[in-house]
């Protein structure tokens, strides 16, 4: 014996109802089968619309229920033929006549009792049992009022077990045919109709089925069964193909509306399996929920699922005078259980100077009159503080059967949340260890719903980037990440999604990733003042976890906001120097604010693009090498300059050269003027402890003095013709002598200078060629032979790989 329930959201139409009859032929082949059924789709809404209406004088009412008559005889005039239509209207008619009368009766009173009210939402089920049970080929109806006995509570009447299995036995042991039962409505011992409450469908079917020793209960509904977590909060959730019993009613008890937690328990204690299923889809295979879940999802999966309720208040109890006082607990909880007030989360930590409750927003005003009474004489006599009450938090339960006696799980979680700058408000996790409960401000609930979610392998793991510039070292950042997107995702199982993009003029967003392919298709004209601030307060609000903001500007305006991103525990990734080499105030500021954040700030292309320059003198640092000093040629576009220029070139068409490559910056007199240069030295020099200025850097500018005004990047590029006799002539003379020329600096002592050198051919620098970076680091460890760093240290490929990378590192950190 099996039992199928269906829900309204699968009894929505004649058409939803013949998919229902196929599915239940198909079941009725291997045995015998009882039939729960709900209201049809939005009837329960409608009858308790119109009474609500008629309870106010509100003439609306009459056409509330002639919208539920006529969607019942619709259908019964869609499924049947005219003579059986209009027997099932005929028999249907009494019953909507006499709900007709009902309503009347209240719209007479103006009053709406508890009990009417159950009287006449026991229609919906009454009358689509009637459609159901007269289209099965071989069902009839049965009314739950008749099976399931409770108290005389009306809307959610508590259930009297023995009574009840007596009855169902009675009633359905030796069936013939598909008894089709109404679900939800029940009835007190002298005969009022009573309703089941939320989930009552579910707990009717669970009640027959345990009744009847069935081997399965399966509850029909709309979605493929039971997620990891809410599907509309977690894009990546999934169906769980298993859980226990206990799983299923710790998930339903936090908002999993799924199934409630009370139709759970009679299929539990009768050991019977209960499945998820969607009739829109019968051919998934839903979730089965029983009581020993397969071991090989067990040894896999600490936490199987997590469910959120986004509506929670918390009430804080506090003072000095609850330290070892007894009955204090014991008042509050009573008080609270006396006016009705549900309790969602307990918490009280072993000082027993407060215990904190959350409950249901609507009962907050309530909960707080109440406690204040009672509490009353020791809030005058400051022994409790004032109750606290904090609104607009939500509440998140972390659920798993195999997260007991599992070191390591909460301390995963925490951290997660931590990494993403999620303040856990509260915590509750009881001996069971099956579920750990936390409030967050309600604006963090998907954002952390959604880390948790990955870090426990529930789903692949991702990272949020918001860029900053769509030029050079943007564009070709942009190709990179869109050619390696799937090797990552199959390698590392991380996925790397651009959410923004966004220059001075246009912006990109898309929090389920920007189509790279067709990114400048995407992108739309920004308001004239909208500046980064906007764009950093767009992406704040999206608050996607697990972000990382990524600067390919040239911009001193969008480095500065360096320190405000890091406080909000967003991590930033630069190729920007302005930030690093700003103002020294800058300088420490991000340090500072990455010190005290949980984000992490990542700058390695601010000196030799991608070569691996900082990370190299931390690890000398960190492990406590002394540096003696750094030497050699930090700008790839003074590199290519001179070495072309030994080669024969022109200066003037070398810098030209130099900045289609993309070694320059947007403005190449930066270059020239060895800005750039002096700002990687200004900040290999902070690196190494010492507190510098841009201007402590003694720097030798090869901008012609009559270059140095206003003009466009094209002409000064003209003027700087005049130059290129005299470089020849100098990489001439020296030649001469065995020597060249190289544009090359060093710090030593605190002091940092840069600036044209003669060298002798055989040297190392005058070995460089292209855009070759060289940086020679003499330390005490590497005195004899000092550690080199050489490559290409400029140009959009190897600088946009360097940033790539620094988003890879921040990415392993984060999940
Ligand atoms: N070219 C290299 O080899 C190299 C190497 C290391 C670092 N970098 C650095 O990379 C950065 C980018 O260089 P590029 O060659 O791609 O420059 P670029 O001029 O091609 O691009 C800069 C982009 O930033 C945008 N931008 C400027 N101000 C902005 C603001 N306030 N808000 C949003 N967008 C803004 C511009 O619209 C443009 O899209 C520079 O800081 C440069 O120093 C370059
Ligand atoms: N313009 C810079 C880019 C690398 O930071 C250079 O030429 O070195
Ligand atoms: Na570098």
């Amino acid at each position: 014996m099996k039992i199928y329930k269906f829900g309204g959201s699968s009894l929505g139409s004649a058409a939803r109802i013949r998919k229902v009859a196929a599915i239940i032929a198909g079941a009725r082949s291997e045995g015998p089968l009882v039939v729960v059924v709900s209201a049809l789709f939005r009837c329960t809404d409608m009858l308790l619309e119109s009474a609500n209406e008629a309870c106010l004088g509100d003439e609306n009412y009459r056409k509330t229920f002639e919208e539920f008559d006529a969607l019942h005889r619709n259908i019964a005039a869609d499924l049947f033929n005219a003579e059986v239509c209009s027997d099932v209207v005929s028999a249907m008619s009494d019953e909507l006549l006499e709900l007709s009368d009902l309503l009347h009766g209240v719209f007479l009173l103006r009053e709406l009792s508890e009990k009417s009210t159950a009287l006449i939402l026991s229609f919906g089920e009454r009358l689509s049992a009637r459609l159901i049970s007269r289209f099965l080929p071989d069902g009839y109806y049965v009314d739950g009022r008749n099976l399931v006995v409770t108290d005389s509570n009306p809307l959610c009447a508590r259930v009297d077990r023995h009574a009840t299995e007596k009855r169902i036995q009675s009633a359905l042991s030796s069936c013939s045919g598909v008894p089709v039962v109404t679900g939800y409505i029940a009835a007190a011992p002298d005969g009022t109709v009573t309703t089941l409450g939320r989930g009552g469908s579910d707990y009717t079917a669970s009640l027959v089925g345990a009744s009847l020793s069935a081997s399965e209960i399966v509850i029909w509904t709309d979605v493929d069964g039971f997620y990891s977590a809410d599907p509309k909060r977690v894009r990546d959730a999934r169906v769980l193909p298993y859980i226990s019993y206990a799983e299923a009613m710790e998930l339903s008890h936090a908002g999993a509306k799924i199934l409630h937690p009370f139709s759970i328990q009679p299929a539990m204690k009768a050991s019977i399996p209960v499945l998820i299923r969607n009739s829109f889809n019968p051919d998934a295979p839903g979730t089965r929920i029983e009581r020993d879940v397969q071991q090989e999802m067990k040894d896999r999966l600490p936490v199987t699922g997590l469910s959120s309720i986004n509506k929670v208040v918390l009430l804080n109890l506090a003072g000095s005078g609850m330290v070892g006082v007894p009955g204090i607990a014991s008042r509050l909880f009573s008080c609270l259980a006396l006016h009705g007030i549900n309790i969602i989360f307990i918490s009280q930590a072993s000082s027993e100077q407060s215990i904190s409750l959350a409950i249901n927003p609507l009962q907050a005003e309530k909960a707080k009159k109440i406690l204040e009474a009672e509490f009353h004489s020791e809030i005058e006599s400051r022994l409790i503080d004032p109750l606290l009450i904090r609104r607009s938090l939500a509440l998140i339960a972390v659920v798993g059967n195999n997260m007991s006696g599992h070191p390591g799980v909460s301390a995963q979680l925490f951290e997660t949340l931590g990494k993403n700058g999620i303040n856990v408000i509260a915590v509750a996790q009881g001996a069971n260890e099956m579920n750990i409960s936390l409030v967050i401000e309600s604006h963090d609930e998907d954002k952390a719903l959604n880390c948790i979610h990955e870090s426990f392998f529930l789903s692949q793991r991702k990272v949020h980037v918001f860029l900053a510039g769509t030029g050079t070292i943007a564009k070709s950042l942009l190709q990179q990440i869109s050619g390696h997107r799937m090797n990552l995702r199959e390698e590392k199982d991380l996925d790397v999604v651009v959410c923004g993009i966004a220059n001075t003029r246009m912006i990109a967003l898309n929090n389920d990733g920007i189509d790279l392919e067709r990114w400048q298709e995407e992108l739309r004209p920004r308001a004239d003042d909208a500046g980064i601030e906007d764009y950093i307060r767009l992406l704040q609000e999206r608050n996607l976890h697990n972000t990382i903001f990524v600067d390919c500007t040239a911009s001193a305006k969008v480095a500065e906001r360096y320190p405000e991103l890091l406080k909000a525990n967003i991590s930033v990734v630069t190729a920007n120097k302005l930030g690093m080499a700003g103002p020294e105030t800058l300088y420490r500021e991000i340090v500072d604010a990455e010190r005290a954040s949980n984000a992490r700030f990542l700058y390695e292309t601010n000196v030799g693009a991608g070569l691996p320059i900082i990370n190299t003198l931390n690890d000398l640092k960190n492990s406590g090498d002394k540096i003696i000093s750094i030497e050699g040629v930090l700008s790839g576009t003074l590199s290519f300059i001179f070495n072309e220029l030994r080669s024969g070139g022109t200066f003037s068409e070398i810098v030209r050269r130099a900045k289609e490559a993309g070694y320059t910056e947007p403005d190449p007199r930066d270059d020239l003027s060895g800005a750039d240069f002096a700002r990687k030295f200004l900040i290999l020099g902070r690196e190494l402890g010492f507190s510098l200025e841009y201007a402590d850097v003694v720097c030798e500018s090869l901008v012609p003095v009559d270059c140095r005004g206003e003009m466009s990047a094209e002409e000064f590029l003209v003027r700087l013709r005049s130059v290129d006799d005299f470089y020849a002539e100098e990489i001439r003379r020296a030649a001469l002598e065995q020597m060249t020329i190289a544009y090359a600096g060093e710090i030593r002592n605190g002091k940092a200078s840069i600036g044209v050198k003669r060298v002798p051919l055989e040297s190392p620098i005058a070995g460089l060629s292209g855009s070759e970076n060289m940086v020679v680091f003499t330390t005490e460890r590497y005195r004899a032979t000092p550690l080199v760093v050489r490559g290409p240290g400029a140009g959009a490929e190897v600088t946009a790989g360097g940033v790539f990378a620094d988003i890879l590192r921040i990415a392993s950190y984060l999940v």
